[in-house]
């Protein structure tokens, strides 16, 4: 028998699925809110004048293509850390910030998971909120971590279950390590307020826990940069130590190109030197270095001014067309005659909206209306644009009267 007999069918991805049914749907007016990924007002990918500006340039340096080291383009993540952590931050002055380029911000992830399954004091358990990004599970699964829940998402009222959160979080055992969602919480595109933000670094505080941020959307969230790494940015002020995933997937429409980073705040100088060994380690085995392309481009950028806040600029546009999609869906639903409350469409952030829909509405949305998306119920806002606002309206209207 072959080799391979026994190897199961496994499902489609939860996200990356839709894609595929999308695809195979032939009806002209279909759309694909499945995939958090960027559309323009045409429905079009868009690719930022910004990034092919800095493009140009790193084609025209006519650069070699030798390997980069192990964590990487050092301009890309010096770089990278100003922007996460900001150009006034203690850990970069003091210099004990260890970062690495990663494939993304799931390579982060997963570099991050691997990391802390090697060497994290506490228990290898990490507590996602309820409920997370649908990758995050697998990720940090197949780093060989444990995976558990804290309370987060509050279905009556659509919004933070905060009380819930604390609970879970001060129920957990002391030194336990915590993901959490820098901006744009995704699927619900529910963040906490700063002022609870600062709640929870504080009970994190109280209960030695270690912090682990995935920061997906810089920028793309509120269209301030600086706005959407408070959370990070608070813990680090605060003395948290914390772990923090970047990616530029989203913030600078570099999907394909996988550019990310993974950094960790170390006590000193000393124990980052030590720390970063032990990552350079971990990663030669993996992949050995990254690619450079990608790099390039988000370093040309964020290290030169004046593209740097053509770039700031174009992510604002980004965002503020998600913020003006938000407001359209949820008018056209009222004007036609919607009961339902969807004041949680125009509250949440980011790139998603978590309807509130259930599975079987959403199976509806594409089986009758051939309107792509979660079972969850959770919709890309990026997939919207004034020309399909009507129609989805119209759609979701039908599937919830
Ligand atoms: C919270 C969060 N972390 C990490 C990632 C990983 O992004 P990278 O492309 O590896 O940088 C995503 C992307 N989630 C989007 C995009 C599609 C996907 O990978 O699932 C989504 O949820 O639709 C994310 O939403």
């Amino acid at each position: 028998a072959s080799a391979w007999s026994k190897v199961p069918q496994g499902p489609p991805d939860a996200i990356l699925g839709i894609t595929e049914a999308f695809k195979a749907d032939s009806f002209k007016e279909k759309i694909n809110l499945g995939v958090g990924a960027y559309r323009d007002d045409q429905g079009k990918p868009f690719v930022l004048p910004s990034v092919r500006a800095a493009e140009d340039k790193v084609v025209a340096s006519r650069s070699d293509k030798e390997y980069a080291g192990i964590t990487g383009i050092p301009a890309f993540t010096s770089a990278a850390a100003e922007l996460a952590y900001g150009t006034d931050s203690a850990a970069l002055k003091e210099d004990r910030l260890v970062i690495t380029q990663t494939i993304s911000g799931t390579g982060a992830l997963r570099i991050g998971g691997a990391f802390l399954e090697r060497f994290y004091p506490g228990a290898k358990k990490v507590y996602l909120p309820n409920p997370s990004w649908a990758n995050h599970n697998a990720v940090f699964k197949d780093s060989g971590l444990e995976v558990e829940k804290y309370r987060y998402y509050n279905k009556d009222t659509i919004g933070l279950d905060f009380d819930g959160l604390v609970e879970d979080i001060k129920a957990a055992p002391n030194g336990s390590i915590i993901l959490l969602h820098a901006c744009a919480h995704n699927p619900t595109g529910v963040d906490p307020t700063q002022d609870q933000w600062r709640k929870i670094s504080d009970v994190m505080k109280e209960k030695e826990h270690f912090a682990f941020f995935d920061m997906a959307y810089q920028g793309f969230a509120s269209g301030n940069a600086d706005q959407d790494a408070f959370a990070p940015r608070h813990f680090v002020k605060e003395g948290h130590n914390i772990a923090l995933c970047q990616s530029f997937a989203k913030n600078m429409g570099l999907y394909g190109e996988r550019v990310g980073a993974f950094s960790l705040v170390c006590e000193s100088t000393e124990e980052k030197k030590r720390v970063e060994s032990q990552i350079k380690i971990l990663i030669r085995p993996f992949y050995s270095n990254p690619p450079i392309h990608g790099a390039r481009v988000a370093s040309a950028i964020m290290n030169d001014a004046q593209l740097n806040q053509q770039w700031l600029g174009e992510v604002k546009g980004m965002a503020d067309r998600i913020i003006e999609m938000r407001a359209l869906l949820r008018k056209n639903l009222e004007q036609l005659g919607s009961k339902h409350d969807w004041s949680h469409i125009t509250s949440q952030i980011g790139m998603f909206a978590f309807t509130g829909l259930k599975p079987e509405q959403m199976d509806a949305l594409a089986k009758e209306h051939s309107v792509y998306a979660t079972k969850d119920g959770r919709i890309s806002v990026a997939g919207i644009t004034s020309g399909n606002v009507q129609r989805l309206a119209e759609s979701i209207f039908k599937v919830t009267g």
